[in-house]
């Protein structure tokens, strides 16, 4: 049986303002309306706190039955937690409405921002669409392989500004099969599958979706198959998207990151590159393009670029790691994630992937702040603006800032601007038009679009129609969130991209001078322990490191800190063997091992001392990489897919600071560098060549699952997250 859903009376409201669902929820205004049912603001005077509530028509239950399993489904997705799907509080049945309460979001919809573009005649570039896979990849993976989405499209994805949520991920579970099949009918973002009410839709359908989502952000609503605009890369991505809209299932990917990963490929390396099918890693990408074109030149930045990179504290990794033991707090079903306050505290948005070209524009969704209920995280990494006004410089840095003069030109431009539109969105709100100033409105939603600022929320909260509230300020909110969708429709991202270019140079820099200045102080300890200290005698005491660290000494007693590094030719080859992917560095070309030894897909070897892991390289004819290569081959940024945080994308301590267990190298798909280098960050802390570990565990939080973060360690000692990959110079 079918039923004729656009004939179901949605025009008026279900139900005035005021109205009370559960005794608890009170409506307010209504914010959209859908095929299945109408969404609405309102407070839930329990907690005083202001949630959304969809409401679906009556016609979608017909039996008991019918609603035995809406509720069923509707509970069974309040479990779902993770960050890029919209938290669901509660459900049930008013007068015979079916209903959900939720978080409410502060941002616009995918399907408006689409709008806003077409009608500029702009379409999403590929570097922006990458992280937008990426977490709705992420969302997916959460939401389940067996029962898939199915109703994904663009107004069910919520942009917030560092991060994005879809919606209705219960909605096919929860509804009749019959009645899923009338809105597949209607839908172009739906698989053709769920046509049928017999079918058994699985992944797949996600796949086609997500196919149709990228057809539309890429090549917009006329696109004719073969019409590329001239561009190989776009040929490849058209290639991709036919493959993932499939009518057939088993002729799409088998799964969304399977597609996920073809199209980062596509992204990076402007090539196509089919995966293995079953949504592992890929094979190792081809030498990566060079980065150079992504930064300034080294003369510019040496003037430009003084800024304190933030590297964490270089404590023992022992001393900073999160909480081993602990269960996992039960998940309290009823407890409203407070979005509002997260967006509020969110760091400015950054890129969080980059593709190796000088071309990428990349709007750049990053990760929110971590959860108010766990207080032992710290600060989440700083921004742009973080970094100008960061923690005490060490040594290093100190020397760094001294050798470029103390110039700060693009943090006084970067912070300038930041200044710029924060004066902006100040005085924007201090207008009693909102309307009346355009342009303040768009340069401070630049900032951060969709971010609510605090009198908004008064006002989200004041717009109720119990309060009394104007037209007057529900137009003011309205042109608010006209101007915060031209912000993303057009200047957000070109604003990110700067900010992003500015802080990934900055940060490369910064390493690449704090570098400079260890190695300085290397040599110059050395020649110190030369000239003044006698050699210690073969099988003695420990010695002293050239950084001041007491060093071990090997089996023979010869000193253990390698000092070849400096004198170390360098190398322009670009041949590597295989499983190793290059890297270009200004000190040289380098290979580097793909994935943590012994390779992809194996259990990183853990509790593997410095002095094995060098013999395991040297096996192999590798050696330990050094901290400098680890570092380039991480990435300029924090993390190796950009400046925030995500604990969902590498191996890392969970969203809550819970740790994982060690997992197979490279089965967090999304945790690649540029260089196409898996788990730099997490998985397992890894030994380098000067007796450090680096890039933190699978029990590391973001401090120190980090690019930057290193710490010493005694060459003897080895434990259950310790482990290492190796590097060789190319041929
Ligand atoms: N939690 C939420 N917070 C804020 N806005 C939301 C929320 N959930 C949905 N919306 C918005 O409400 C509007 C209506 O959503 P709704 O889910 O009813 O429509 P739909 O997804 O287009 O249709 P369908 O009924 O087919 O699912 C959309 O613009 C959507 O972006």
């Amino acid at each position: 049986m079918t039923m004729e859903l656009k004939a179901l009376d949605l025009k008026g409201l279900y139900f005035p303002p005021g109205e009370l669902i559960a005794e608890r929820f009170k409506l307010s205004e209504r914010i959209g309306e859908g095929t299945f049912g109408q969404v609405y603001r309102a407070e839930d005077t329990l907690i005083e706190s202001e949630v959304a509530i969809k409401l679906f028509a009556r016609e979608v239950l017909r039996t008991p039955l019918d609603e035995e399993r809406f509720l069923k489904a509707t509970r069974a997705a309040r479990t779902l937690t993770q960050r890029n799907v919209v938290r669901l509080h509660d459900s049930g049945v008013h007068k015979g409405h079916p209903w959900v309460s939720m978080q409410h979001l502060e941002g616009l919809n995918l399907q408006k921002v689409l709008k806003m573009r077409q009608e500029r005649g702009q379409r999403f570039e590929l570097e922006e669409l990458e992280p937008i896979v990426a977490q709705i990849t992420l969302a997916l993976q959460h939401v389940g392989r067996d029962y898939p989405h199915g109703n994904l499209k663009p107004e069910n994805i919520l942009f917030l500004p560092d991060l994005l949520k879809i919606t209705d991920t219960y909605v096919l579970a929860a509804l009749a099969p019959e009645v899923v099949a009338e809105r597949a009918h209607q839908s172009p973002f739906m698989a053709p599958e769920l046509r049928s009410a017999a079918g058994a839709p699985d992944a797949r359908a996600d796949v086609y979706s997500v196919g149709a989502l990228l057809k539309e952000m890429v090549f917009g609503p006329d696109h004719a198959p073969g019409s590329y605009r001239g561009d190989s890369q776009l040929e490849a991505v058209d290639a991709l998207i036919q493959r993932a809209m499939a009518t057939v299932p088993d002729e799409r990917y088998p799964s969304v990151e399977a597609l996920g990963e073809d199209f980062a490929t596509v992204v990076d390396t402007g090539q196509r590159l089919v995966s293995d099918g079953n949504g592992a890693a890929p094979t190792p990408m081809p030498p990566a393009p060079p980065m150079a074109p992504a930064a300034p030149s080294a003369e510019l930045l040496e003037e430009e670029t003084p800024l304190d990179i933030g590297e964490p504290p270089e404590d023992d990794i022992a001393t900073v790691e999160v909480k081993r033991s602990g269960q996992k707090p039960e998940l309290i079903d009823m407890l409203p994630t407070n979005e509002v306050d997260r967006a509020t505290h969110a760091a400015p948005p950054v890129t969080s992937t980059s593709s190796g070209t000088a071309s990428s524009g990349a709007t750049g969704p990053s990760a929110p702040p971590p959860p108010s209920q766990v207080p032992a995280r710290k600060e989440r990494s700083p921004g742009v603006a973080g970094k100008v006004a960061a923690t005490p410089a060490s040594a290093a840095r100190g020397a760094a800032q001294k050798k470029t003069g103390g110039k700060v030109p693009v943090a006084a431009l970067v912070a300038l601007i930041f200044i710029a539109l924060i004066v902006a969105l100040v005085a924007m709100q201090r207008d009693d038009k909102p309307a009346a100033n355009q342009a303040s409105i768009s340069a401070a939603e630049a900032v951060s679009p969709g971010e609510p600022k605090p009198e908004e929320l008064a006002n989200a909260s004041s717009v109720t129609p119990d309060s009394g509230a104007s037209d007057e300020v529900a137009e003011a909110a309205q042109a608010r969130r006209e101007a915060m969708a031209s912000l993303v429709a057009s200047a957000g991202p070109q604003l990110y991209k700067a900010v992003d270019d500015a802080s990934q140079a900055a940060a490369t820099r910064g390493e690449e001078l704090a570098e400079e200045t260890r190695q300085a102080e290397l040599v110059a300890a050395q020649q110190q322990a030369e000239t003044s200290a006698p050699q210690p005698e073969q099988g003695g005491s420990s010695s002293t490191s050239p950084t001041g660290r007491a060093s071990e000494r090997t089996a023979s007693g010869a000193a253990s800190r390698p000092t070849e590094e400096a004198a170390r030719p360098v190398a322009r080859g670009t041949n590597c063997p295989s499983g190793m992917v290059l890297v270009r560095a200004n000190a040289g070309n380098f290979c580097v091992d793909a994935y943590e030894y012994p390779g992809r897909g194996r259990t990183p070897k853990t509790r593997v001392t410095w002095f094995e892991a060098r013999r395991l390289c040297a096996q192999d004819t590798k050696r330990l990489c050094t901290i400098s290569e680890w570092r380039s081959t991480c990435g300029g940024s924090a993390y190796p897919y950009g400046n925030s945080f995500d604990a969902d994308r590498c191996n890392t301590a969970d969203e809550d600071g819970f740790e994982r267990n060690v997992s197979a190298a490279g089965s967090f798909a999304q945790c690649r560098s540029r260089s196409g280098a898996f788990d730099m960050t997490g998985n397992v802390h890894e030994w380098v060549e000067e007796q450090r570990v680096a890039g933190g565990g699978f029990d590391s939080s973001e401090d120190v699952a980090s690019c930057r973060y290193s710490s010493p360690k005694a060459p003897g000692s080895g434990a259950s997250n310790i482990g290492f990959r190796c590097c060789a110079n190319p041929s």
